[in-house]
């Protein structure tokens, strides 16, 4: 039994976040999925979406086995629990793989860490995504209707 974890924030889903599922389930047997805290999404613009709904979508996806929230102070706790066999990276996510293998080894954790590439789509990004709805459906956007401010 091959476990595999994946990881991220996932906000707002998209088919970027299907295709790295998919490709981290087609790694293995099982696949877990840790999803950010909104108190540790500190990277990037906080998300949109509460932590209680990212979770509940993620976890409906057809690749994903098991989602859970994440350690709100200590990001290797979920996984001493989950002892994965490999640990999928997204293309973006800003962890170095040997860094993260060396952490994962000080733990006593010997997990892989695997990269998985980026899923080609002008809108296969949940920061992308909120722009064009700002750039759309904003106050000055071209549908806003008119005598609105
Ligand atoms: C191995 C690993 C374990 C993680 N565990 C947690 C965790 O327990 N709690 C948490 O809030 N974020 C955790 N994260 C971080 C997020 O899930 C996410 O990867 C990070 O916020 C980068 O988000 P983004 O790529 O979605 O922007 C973990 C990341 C990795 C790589
Ligand atoms: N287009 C994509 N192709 C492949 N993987 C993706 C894509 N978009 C996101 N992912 C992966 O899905 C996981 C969760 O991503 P995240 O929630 O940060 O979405 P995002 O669209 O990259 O967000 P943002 O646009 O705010 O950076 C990460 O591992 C990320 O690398």
């Amino acid at each position: 039994m091959i476990r595999v974890v994946a990881t991220g924030t996932f906000d707002i889903l998209h088919p970027g976040h299907l295709y790295y599922l998919e490709e981290s389930r087609r790694l293995g047997d099982e696949l877990s999925v840790i999803v950010a805290r909104d108190a540790n999404v500190k990277h990037k613009p906080r998300p949109i979406l509460p932590e209680d709904q990212r979770l509940r979508m993620v976890r409906a996806l057809k690749p994903v086995d098991h989602a859970l929230l994440g350690d709100l102070h200590d990001m290797f706790r979920p996984i001493a629990e989950i002892r994965p066999d490999i640990i999928t990276l997204g293309f973006n996510q800003h962890f170095d793989e040997e860094h993260l293998r060396q952490r994962l080894r000080d733990r006593g954790l010997d997990a892989d860490v695997v990269r998985i590439p980026g899923y080609p789509g002008s809108l296969a990004s949940s920061s992308k995504i909120i722009e064009r709805i700002l750039n759309t459906r904003g106050p000055s956007g071209p549908t806003s209707p008119a005598g609105e401010e």
